[in-house]
């Protein structure tokens, strides 16, 4: 069809141009009189000019931000020369323009999987800004299935599905445009034309060139007439055109003739034809026959040195574009979509606010919160695990304000801290619009199933989808009670064989066995030999001494710390005997389970900065002591490493969402009886670089709010995350939130006890600002604990439907007189976000406020003076009474150079003191210590005031009576 169309257009007769000059001003195309000169539009021109302005640009970014580096991945899938020439040439001028540029050549065969892994490699790399793949494939490559694989965010040539699609519709917005057609545009914009209205003409329909061109044309309001193989007049429709693209690929198709007098030419052609006169013997020519074209044109391209140099210099262009959206989307304050709550009167159950809800998919959370996909890992469609990668990318980014949400001496109720928590989040995002992420401890399946009942909020302010956080969540917690027993697993093996094997040298041989011909250490056994000051890497250099040194632990049975755990209130596995079965040769042993989490790796998880300290610290666990009472830690008995192997997933904190579809970050979550009681000091670094500024952030970008919470009391979370959670993280709170309840504060003021499932009696339900005024001592108590710390205080009245306004009202003077920095009532639980927009308010005032951040005692004082510290200056005694046990513990304990650890101490969360009887607060009381334990690799020492049970029990009607799946697999009668 074409050649007949060649054949008609050369019949006619065009006339001939008769002078030709190259003065002609741009800005006069198409509108000019003369009709007899032309210019050549030279791209090898502005295609430096392009490459000057970019290096200008990074230079001047780079001032300010100097990690900036704009980076371009280039594949090439085999050795076709005129690829290779390319892609040297796309090397040469990205590092002419100040663009870093890494081209990995790939052997012609390579399977389409590996490249496609290759591509979702360099996807997930944010040091990558442009990815680019080099075409034409080989015939075996799926070509739109490799354009297709490589993020539309890097896809610097514009063939992504996304970016062509966009392109072709009208007000489209394509990250990228390709940037052979752009570079056309481009010179038709220095050729000085206005397009509207013209009549542009495009010669070939490819992907790379006809289709795009023509996208772009049209956008710029030209009338566009895209001709291919199949046009049939093609010299009649060129007649008319003011502008050809031709990107046909046949060699000086377009012959002068059939132009427009005065058109515009951009010649996309590259052909070699035999030239006998070139030594290559070949020679480079467009689509266009230029010599007898440029007689009619008034702009014409060469070839070379017209569109192709533009292709590049776009390239370029487009990588450093790239760059700079990253630049500036990590510049950005979050922005995140609220989800409209139809709040109802009364308040449903939890499971049915949690259900009503349709919450956002978890990767528009976490796109909204600044990460990137490739640092979430999805776990169905509302949760998700995020990349502690994070930490790293946003290093630069100046930490977020850090709000500590604790509470007063609790009724056995709860006061709603979780709740608080919640709201405070819902309000500070959802209703001020300001960043933040609510960090809360995941729920451990006991209480789930038990009577105490899931955590992180209830009501209208809470973590959704409710059942999907009470269970599972992840498996975090599943994966430390397989990492925990593990380690018990390997303590008892280890013993057993020990026992069994009476001689050094066989069970040496059998410890460290030769593996084809020769024996390791492992890295374990290494630290083993250094702590031993045995200075020898070969197995076989040992002598008989130091073989019975290494490998006999000589574990004391009696002093085993580490028992095994399961996430059950199953209380028939308080006391176990173990090895009862006749293969274990009459070694059997006494012991028990833990609840999962109430052991040292749940802490351990909440604690550890990053995967590496993980490690250390599962290493640095103490298992038990030998028979000469020095400690066996888990490097000891060679596992610390598959330990921590099992818990690298669990590291990364989960995503979630509140009710309002703002972000959550559940992750950890340690008893709060015997350890810390809070979230994961990851999370919390993870979230304060989320939401913190960019040190090169936009003028009206706003710093946003992690706000996490502590177990228990003031008392004994609050000084615990300070003095334990603190050290640990480098971190310090901004404001601590108090929160009270007129309904414990009545209790702390003389009003009986109340008890969960029982009616509250009158004192409770009519108004008695008598009882209030009486307990809120208790308030003004945990406030100038909070306040010794130096942190502002803020208190949150956590309303009740029988609460009145003068009870509110006393609780308000009374905590303002004590210090608080400002007391509001919040109505979370019936409202939302909205019923904590006051309290919302005054947090962010109260984060703005100068702070004196110290601790409330140093750690290398002893283990008695910081006892000391804790019990009179927290709680109000006047001395601590240690009993023979616990002193002869803290004296073993320094004695092994654990004397520098902060403490924990384990009491009743119902009263400051260690009598849950005494309310309000108690003064002049002699602080009992039982016993002192120590978390050495969590890297704390708890000491008991009690005896605490390490796992709880079912109660006759129990929790999961109430828990039923519907047909749809729906659950039902959680809470
Ligand atoms: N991934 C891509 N592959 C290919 C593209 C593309 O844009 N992206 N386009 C073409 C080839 N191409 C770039 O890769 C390209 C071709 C020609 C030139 C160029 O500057 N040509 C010079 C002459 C060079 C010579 O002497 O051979 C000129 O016109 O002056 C640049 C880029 C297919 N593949």
């Amino acid at each position: 069809m074409l050649s007949r169309a060649v054949k008609r257009a050369s019949l006619r007769r065009f006339s001939v141009p008769q002078l030709r000059s190259v003065t002609l001003s741009r800005s006069s195309a198409l509108n000019r009189t003369s009709q007899f000169l032309y210019h050549t539009l030279s791209g090898t021109k502005i295609a430096k000019s392009i490459r000057d302005e970019a290096n200008q640009e990074i230079e001047q970014i780079r001032a300010r931000v100097p990690g900036f580096k704009p980076t371009l991945k280039i594949f090439q899938i085999g050795t076709r020369p005129d690829s290779s020439a390319y892609v040297r040439m796309k090397l040469k001028s990205s590092e002419e323009s100040g663009v870093h540029c890494n081209v990995e050549k790939l052997p012609e065969n390579i399977s389409e999987v590996e490249l496609l892994n290759k591509i979702d490699d360099v996807n997930k790399n944010d040091a990558v800004h442009g990815i680019l793949i080099q075409l034409p494939l080989p015939k075996h490559l799926d070509e739109t299935k490799i354009t297709n694989s490589v993020l539309h965010t890097k896809d610097v040539d514009g063939f992504h599905r996304y970016n062509a699609g966009e392109l072709s519709k009208k007000g489209g917005e394509p990250m990228f445009i390709p940037c052979t057609p752009n570079g056309c545009i481009r010179l038709l914009k220095e050729a000085g034309v206005n397009l509207r209205g013209k009549n542009a003409v495009v010669l070939g329909r490819s992907d790379i060139v006809g289709t795009p061109v023509s996208s772009l044309l049209k956008n710029m309001d030209a009338t566009v007439t895209v001709c291919h193989s199949h046009t049939t007049n093609l010299p009649e429709i060129l007649s008319q055109a003011d502008v050809v693209v031709a990107a046909c690929g046949r060699a000086n198709y377009v012959k002068g003739e059939w132009l427009k007098e005065g058109a515009i030419v951009i010649d996309v052609g590259i052909n070699y034809i035999p030239d006998s006169t070139k030594k290559s013997g070949q020679r480079l020519v467009g689509d266009v026959d230029y010599e007898s074209a440029k007689k009619k044109a008034s702009f014409i391209t060469p070839v070379p040195g017209g569109v192709g140099p533009m292709t590049i210099a776009m390239l370029v262009q487009n990588v450093l574009l790239a760059a700079k959206r990253q630049l500036s989307d990590s510049n950005k304050t979050p922005t995140i979509s609220p989800l409209p709550l139809k709040l109802l009167n009364p308040v449903p159950s939890d499971i049915d606010i949690s259900r009503a809800q349709t919450p956002k998919k978890i990767n528009q959370v976490a796109e909204e919160l600044g990460i990137n996909a490739n640092e979430l890992e999805l776990f169905g469609h509302y949760k998700a695990k995020i990349s502690p990668a994070v930490l790293k990318r946003l290093e630069n980014n100046e930490n977020g304000k850090y709000v500590l949400v604790a509470g007063i001496t609790p009724t056995p109720l709860g006061e709603g801290k979780s709740t608080t928590t919640m709201g405070l989040v819902q309000a500070l995002t959802a209703h001020l619009g300001k960043p933040s992420i609510a960090n809360v401890r995941q729920p451990s399946m006991g209480p789930t199933f038990g009577v105490k009942g899931g955590a992180a909020g209830g009501g209208y302010a809470q973590v959704i989808p409710m059942d999907e956080f009470n269970m599972h969540l992840t498996g975090d917690i599943h994966a430390i009670s397989a990492a925990n027993n593990l380690l018990a697993a390997a303590i008892d093996t280890r013993m057993f064989h020990e026992s069994t094997q009476k001689k050094d040298a066989t069970f040496y041989n059998r410890l460290v066995p030769k593996k084809k011909g020769k024996r390791t250490f492992t890295k374990s056994m290494l630290k083993r030999l250094e702590k031993l000051g045995i200075q020898k890497t070969n197995p076989d250099d040992l002598t008989p001494d130091e073989i019975k040194q290494f490998a006999r632990l000589d574990i004391d049975p009696e002093t085993i710390t580490i028992k095994r755990v399961v996430d059950v209130n199953d209380r028939m596995l308080r006391q176990i005997t173990i090895g009862q079965a006749s293969t274990e040769k009459g070694f059997t042993r006494s012991t028990g389970f833990d609840i999962t989490v109430a052991s040292e790796l749940m802490a351990i998880l909440a604690l550890s900065r990053d995967l590496k300290d993980m490690r250390q610290r599962v290493g640095r666990i103490v298992v038990s002591a030998n028979s000469t009472g020095e400690p066996v830690t888990v490097e000891d008995v060679g596992c610390a490493g598959a330990v921590t192997a099992l818990l690298k997933d669990a590291i990364k904190p989960n995503l979630m969402q509140s009710l309002e579809g703002t972000p959550v970050m559940v992750h950890a979550g340690p008893f709060a009886n015997i350890s810390i009681g809070a979230s994961s000091v990851i999370a919390d670094r993870v979230g304060l670089k989320l939401v913190g500024k960019s040190k090169a952030a936009d003028k009206d970008a706003q710093t946003g709010y992690v706000v996490t919470e502590a177990g228990f009391d003031f008392t004994m979370g609050g000084e615990r995350f300070f003095n334990i959670k603190c050290r640990s993280s480098g971190l310090t709170p901004n404001a601590v939130v108090l929160v009270a309840t007129v309904r414990a504060l009545k209790l702390h003021g003389g009003a009986p006890d109340v008890k969960p499932g029982q009616s509250l009696p009158a004192e409770y339900t009519e108004e008695n600002v008598e009882l209030v005024k009486k307990g809120v001592a208790n308030l003004c108590k945990q406030i100038s604990n909070a306040k010794q710390f130096g942190v502002p205080v803020v208190v949150a009245i956590n309303k009740f439907e029988a609460d009145t306004d003068a009870e509110v009202e006393a609780i308000r003077t009374a905590a303002k007189e004590a210090g608080a920095y400002d007391a509001v009532a919040t109505n979370h639980w019936a409202e939302g976000g909205k019923g904590a927009i006051e309290l919302a308010q005054a947090v962010v005032k109260a984060t703005e406020q100068p702070s004196d951040f110290k601790f409330l005692y140093d750690v290398d004082q002893t283990v008695e003076e910081k006892l000391s510290s804790i019990v009179k200056k927290m709680y109000g005694g006047a001395k601590v009474e240690i009993s023979p046990l616990a002193q002869k513990k803290i004296d073993m304990y320094k004695e092994q150079g654990f004397g520098n650890l902060p403490i924990c101490i384990a009491k009743t969360q119902y009263s400051l003191s260690h009598d849950a009887a005494l309310k309000n607060v108690p003064t002049g009381f002699t602080f009992p210590i039982r016993d002192v334990r120590a978390s050495i690799g969590a890297g704390y020492l708890y000491a008991l005031a009690a005896e605490i049970q390490t796992i709880p029990g079912l109660s006759t009607y129990a929790g999961y009576m109430n828990v039923e799946i519907n047909d749809e697999g729906e659950i039902d009668g959680l809470f």
